[in-house]
């Protein structure tokens, strides 16, 4: 059997039992959450890594300066969505004959992302490879109320930062072969292109009743599936809730992209989360649902089917 009938979960379950784990070092090990939690003497440590390559994320219009920032920023991301505080990344760099100019520029954008967050690249490594990878490892501190995917309970409210689906109309748009007003593509390609970590709002939301939270990084109705699994609870989304912008919303419309699979696409680095405490969110999130005992995860209280973003579907890009 190969990758492309395991699916990415199936393969990561695969790697996940061969590996082994000390309980007494690692409190969260790899497959369980966005970031592995690790004990060392008496300090707990976030640990991840995220990597992206020029077939999957990184198209030919986007500057260098950008493929820099995204690399940290989805690696901060990781952090945020444990409520956590980024201290220090690596990043090693897997590079075609590109220019001094376009190594300066990846690197300024890799900084200025890490600067922001309060945090530093202190290492790497470089490598010839005929596609740009790129791949940052990030440790951080966790706050006390450190957010798992599995600490969701009933009756509590789910909740999403920023917008949902706007990362996702420039990722399904990329081909051009869609129509988008010049304002609309501007937004949706900034989106993409320069994802903002919640890292604020993380350690808002752990402080303040947070239970649980993923980054919805791979789409918001996978991410919410996800919660209810690690969770082992139900949940309930009112669709009337989800923040979308209006003007991508029309957009996605008139070019006949389903909303709801407009949010599933991924691509946008906000936190969902679910809280015991309804009025004390981040300013800029919404609460779009409630947690439930029976294990399902419903829109409108209908079943939904959502696989979200799977790197070995193979309809996605290969190589090129
Ligand atoms: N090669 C690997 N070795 C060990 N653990 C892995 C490996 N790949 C993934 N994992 C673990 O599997 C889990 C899910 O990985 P995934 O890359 O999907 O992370 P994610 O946070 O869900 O998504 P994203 O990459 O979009 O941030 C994480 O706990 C991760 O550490
Ligand atoms: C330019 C461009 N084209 C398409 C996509 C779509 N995409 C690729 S990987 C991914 C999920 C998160 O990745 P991972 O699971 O590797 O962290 C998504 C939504 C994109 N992000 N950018
Ligand atoms: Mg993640």
């Amino acid at each position: 059997m190969r990758l492309n009938n395991l699916g990415e979960i199936g393969a990561i379950k695969k790697i996940t039992q061969t590996l082994d784990i000390d309980s007494q070092k690692i409190i969260r090990g790899p497959g369980e959450d966005d970031c592995a939690v690790v004990r060392t003497n008496n300090e707990k440590l976030l640990f991840a890594s995220d990597m992206l390559t020029r077939t999957r994320h990184l198209p030919k219009e986007m500057p260098y300066h950008n493929i820099g920032w995204t690399a940290v920023a989805v690696n901060l991301s990781d952090i945020a969505a444990m409520g956590g505080h980024p201290l220090f990344l690596t990043s090693s760099i897997g590079t075609p004959n590109i220019t001094k100019e376009q190594l300066t520029q990846l690197t300024k954008g890799m900084n200025e992302c890490s600067r922001k967050h309060d945090s530093y690249i202190v290492g790497g490594d470089l490598c010839q490879h005929r596609e740009i990878v790129i791949n940052c490892s990030i440790i951080g501190k966790p706050t006390k109320n450190t957010l798992y995917r599995d600490g969701a309970n009933p009756q509590e409210y789910l909740a999403v930062t920023g917008q949902v689906g706007t990362a996702g109309l420039a990722a399904k748009t990329i081909t051009g072969k869609h129509k988008l007003p010049e304002k609309v593509r501007k937004k949706a390609f900034k989106q993409l292109f320069k994802p903002n970590p919640r890292i604020k709002e993380g350690q808002y939301i752990s402080k303040n009743g947070g239970t649980s939270a993923i980054d919805v990084s791979d789409g918001l109705l996978h991410s919410t599936k996800q919660l209810s699994n690690a969770s082992k609870i139900g949940i309930n989304i009112d669709s009337s809730k989800i923040p979308i912008d209006p003007e991508i919303k029309s957009s996605a419309k008139k070019n006949n992209i389903d909303i709801m699979e407009l949010i599933d696409i991924g691509g946008d680095y906000e936190i969902l989360f679910t809280t015991k405490k309804p009025n004390k969110i981040p300013e800029n999130a919404s609460i779009i649902g409630k947690t439930k005992e029976k294990q399902e995860v419903t829109i409108d209280h209908q079943k939904i089917d959502t696989t979200g973003y799977d790197h070995f579907k193979p309809e996605n890009p290969k190589e090129n």
